[in-house]
């Protein structure tokens, strides 16, 4: 390479470390892998050395990441707060190695290896035994002062008592997020319909950066110390000064090992590569430092990092797996994620069996075959991905995955906007998914607040057609006896393409065998659950032997599900089984596999199905067939959920006009819409100037009622709505006439009244015929001035020469 071609790389590389850093550290994004990053720094670090009139003192290899934010204080570090080398081989380890014991000149060092645990750097200060200040690495000079956040989570000690306590000292350690907690955030937020945050380490690294410390404490961040820095305190070695920290009550991990060459460090790596993944944290890597202080100054830093210690980081792992079918999942927006099937395989101590492709053009990126195989890797992200193709292992006759052209759910023709990455199904009315987040919005707290419509029960109704629309959920109390029996969880369904119902494989094994429980089904599936389906219908017919029950029905009928399955090619997802499969065994010569197929394929239940195929049962078959399904509508819950129907139609119109989902109509909206138009007719008939008159609408709102009043289906709706008696109108507070002494009078009270709240000297005006205005105008014919009147007020009434009256002189005025 000339000097000219690499300093346009060198410019190339800056721009994209740059990028990357502002992502990682001000947003806590990453758009690729730390592996791809490294790679990254690691040319540019090779190249400034090649050139080294290249180097400017401002390129990513010289400076620490991160900086500080303008949210909080910042504070300058007593000692720089640095980054470490780091690598991903062996070679370079022992590179390292030798470049330690050329610096000291012999080999008479020791050591300590600690895992590198993945979240934020923290400097904290103690003064006289309590913490003072935390600070953030930031750009390694100066951090963000994020104290009070820090001070929540529940094992930094904020008091450190012992013996010889230094008066000053600072500990630095890492931040985390326990995995155990950040899947439950997840899971939270994926019930509530919110995104999915990415890692637990973005996760740490913004609650750290939150303004409020009260989020921050929900949080239950978690820190682990690797630091000691105080002049007073006579220690020489690190793990002397671990030990003191662990006295103190730090939170150190027992992980640590003191190591006394490089054989015992790599050994260390290899005992930590799989059993980390057991660690309440995620950890990329192995830290390993020169044990002995003085020799550490020996060594000394360069201008980034210390040439005393190394980061090991595990590569991502990466495995061999072959991709067996492509569903494709509609969200509550109508965006298409497809997701693929994979065969098991163990992957960073977890058995993965789907990966997400994000998109059509993923698919396209990777140019994936049918039945390909391919390289899944596992690296901080939750969700697993495909990385690439191995093409030797592609069959001559595999052909190109297609992407879907219609909905799975509701078969509507997908559409993509131009400069999204995502298909949508355009279906918003009627596409289960979509209705269920419009249904879900209805019912809510806020809304018609019927809390006995939940999710599950709600899907359930969609999948089966009973709800298409609002005005559906109060026709429910008229077809109670069908809601019997229907089914409720959804979990044990998937929908393949083309809309072809799979049932979970626990419940179809439950239902195909007989005097086996469900819960002794889930334990053997459970430990077997990094076999292939094949190698599961073979391990299973041993665990049936092992269950003497009926065994050779049992085992007859699973050789009889293996065999349909190798004639009847369907798609396969792994814990899945087609419906049309295990039907097929139980009712196949009734109905037929091409008519059970059919009617899979237009089903979402296996109630369903039964009720659509029409075909008398045996009471055996009723049994097994019950078996498979989930749990049902009892008579318990049908009336819980009339009830709540029932009661719903007590709420207010505002309510109800904010639960139609009508675009940019929120809850505030609803309620200043209602007040100024009292009935759902003043409000279709309303013309723009009337709206535009109001506080708070603005033409997109006007538009949005347009387009919503436009259509006829919404005005049906209401209508039957109406009659099933909720409230279109705002109900007029019947106001009792106390007398006419204010008749024809514009008043205005304000300040401070002594003998009426806000809302009483309204009614008093209007109940004794006067009109209430709210702001100060010329057509007032006067104010009642209360306690603290503001000035602004009173000058603004003065000069349009408006009369003031004080409270008692109104209060006489009025003849009760
Ligand atoms: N994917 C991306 O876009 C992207 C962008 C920027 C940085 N990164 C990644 O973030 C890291 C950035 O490197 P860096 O400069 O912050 O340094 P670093 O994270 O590689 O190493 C220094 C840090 O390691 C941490 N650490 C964890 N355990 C430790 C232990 N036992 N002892 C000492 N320190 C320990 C400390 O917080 C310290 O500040 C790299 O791993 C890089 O891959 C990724
Ligand atoms: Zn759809």
């Amino acid at each position: 390479m000339t000097a000219s071609e690499a300093k346009v790389r060198i410019e190339d590389l800056t721009k994209q470390i740059n990028y990357h850093n502002h992502l990682y550290y001000q947003e806590d994004k990453s758009e690729i892998s730390d592996f791809e990053f490294d790679k990254l720094l690691e040319e540019l670090i090779a190249l400034e050395e090649e050139f080294p009139e290249l180097l400017s003192d401002d390129s990513p290899t010289q400076r620490v990441g991160g900086t500080i934010t303008k949210e909080f204080e910042s504070a300058t570090h007593e000692y720089r707060m640095l980054s470490l080398g780091n690598t991903y081989s062996e070679e370079e380890l022992l590179a390292f190695d030798e470049r330690v014991a050329k610096g000291l000149g012999h080999r008479n060092f020791e050591y300590f290896c600690e895992l590198k645990f993945d979240g934020v750097a923290i400097s904290l200060v103690y003064e006289n035994g309590k913490l003072v200040r935390a600070v953030t690495r930031g750009d390694g000079t100066k951090g963000d002062v994020v104290t009070e956040n820090v001070k929540t989570i529940r094992n930094v000690p904020l008091t450190i008592k012992g013996n010889n306590v230094p008066s000053k000292f600072e500990v630095r350690g890492e931040i985390f997020l326990p995995r155990k907690e950040f899947d439950k955030i997840n899971s939270e937020r994926e019930a509530q319909g919110d995104p999915l945050l990415a890692n637990p380490r973005n996760a740490a690294s913004g609650t750290v950066k939150m303004q409020d410390s009260t989020i921050v404490a929900k949080r239950r961040l978690n820190c682990y110390f690797y630091q000691l820095i105080s002049d007073e305190a006579d220690i020489n070695q690190h793990d002397q000064a671990m030990t003191l920290l662990e006295a103190w009550g730090f939170n150190v991990s027992p992980t640590y090992q003191k190591c006394l060459g490089i054989k015992e460090v790599l050994s260390y790596i290899e005992t930590w590569r799989e059993k980390r993944h057991e660690l309440p944290l995620d950890t990329d890597g192995v830290v390993l430092k020169v044990n002995d202080y003085d020799q550490r100054e020996e060594l000394g830093f360069t201008a980034k990092i210390p040439r005393w210690a190394i980061a090991y980081k595990y590569q991502a792992e990466s495995a061999e797996s072959e991709l067996l079918s492509i569903t494709y999942q509609v969200g509550r927006t109508g965006a298409i994620t497809p997701v693929a099937n994979l065969s098991p395989v163990l992957l960073a101590g977890t058995t993965v069996k789907r990966a997400s492709l994000h998109n059509a053009n993923e698919i396209e990126r990777l140019g994936l075959h049918e039945g390909d195989y391919v390289l899944v890797e596992k690296g901080g992200e939750i969700i697993p991905k495909i990385t690439g193709v191995i093409l030797e292992k592609r069959k001559n006759s595999s052909k190109p995955i297609q992407y879907i052209s219609q909905c799975p759910e509701c078969g509507t023709t997908l559409i993509r906007k131009e400069s999204e990455a995502k298909h949508y199904c355009p279906n918003a009315k009627r596409c289960p998914p979509q209705l269920l987040g419009r249904i879900e919005h209805f019912v809510h707290k806020r809304a018609m607040d019927i809390d006995s419509l939940g999710t599950e029960r709600i899907r359930a109704l969609i999948d089966q057609g009973y709800i298409e629309d609002f005005a559906d959920i109060y026709e429910l109390i008229h077809r109670t006896d069908q809601l019997l029996g229907l089914e409720m969880s959804q979990d044990q369904y998937q929908i393949a393409d083309e809309g072809l119902l799979y049932v979970a494989l626990h419940k179809a094994l439950f239902g195909l065998t007989d005097g086996i429980a469900l819960s002794s089904i889930q334990q053997f599936l459970n430990a077997n659950s990094s076999a292939t389906l094949e190698q599961t219908l073979k391990a299973f017919q041993g665990f049936i032997r092992e269950n003497k029950k009926k065994v050779a029905q049992n085992i007859a009928t699973i050789q009889k599900l293996e065999s349909i399955l190798i004639a009847y090619p369907f798609p396969k997802i792994e814990d899945y089984l087609p419906v049309p499969v295990v039907l097929s065994l139980l009712i196949g010569k009734q109905v037929g596999m091409t008519r059970l197929k059919e009617l899979s394929s237009h089903e979402h239940t296996i109630h369903g199905i039964i009720l659509r195929a029409d075909i008398s049962l045996s009471t055996e078959q009723e049994e097994k067939i019950k078996k498979l399904k989930s749990n049902t509508f009892q008579e318990g819950v049908i009336s819980n959920m009339v009830e709540g129907i029932n009661a719903s139609k007590q709420q207010t119109f505002d309510k109800v006009l904010f639960a139609l989902g009508i675009r940019n109509i929120g809850e505030n909206t609803a309620q200043i819409l209602a007040k100024a138009f009292p009935s759902i007719d003043l409000l279709k008939e309303a013309s723009a100037e009337d709206l535009l008159a109001i506080n708070g609408v603005g033409e997109t709102l006007v538009n949005s009622l347009r387009e919503y009043f436009s259509e006829t289906e919404n005005i049906d709706v209401i209508e039957r709505l109406r009659s099933h008696g909720l409230s279109f109108e705002l109900e007029k507070k019947e106001k009792p006439s106390l007398g006419n002494s204010l008749n024809g009078k514009k008043i205005l009270a304000s300040g401070k009244l002594l003998h009426f709240k806000r809302d009483e000297i309204i009614d008093f005006v209007e109940s004794h015929g006067g009109q209430y205005v709210k702001s100060v105008s010329k057509s007032l014919d006067f104010i009642i001035e209360g306690e603290e009147m503001g000035p602004s007020k009173k000058e603004k009434a003065q000069k349009l020469g408006i009369k003031l009256i004080s409270e008692e002189d109104f209060l006489s005025m009025v003849k009760v």
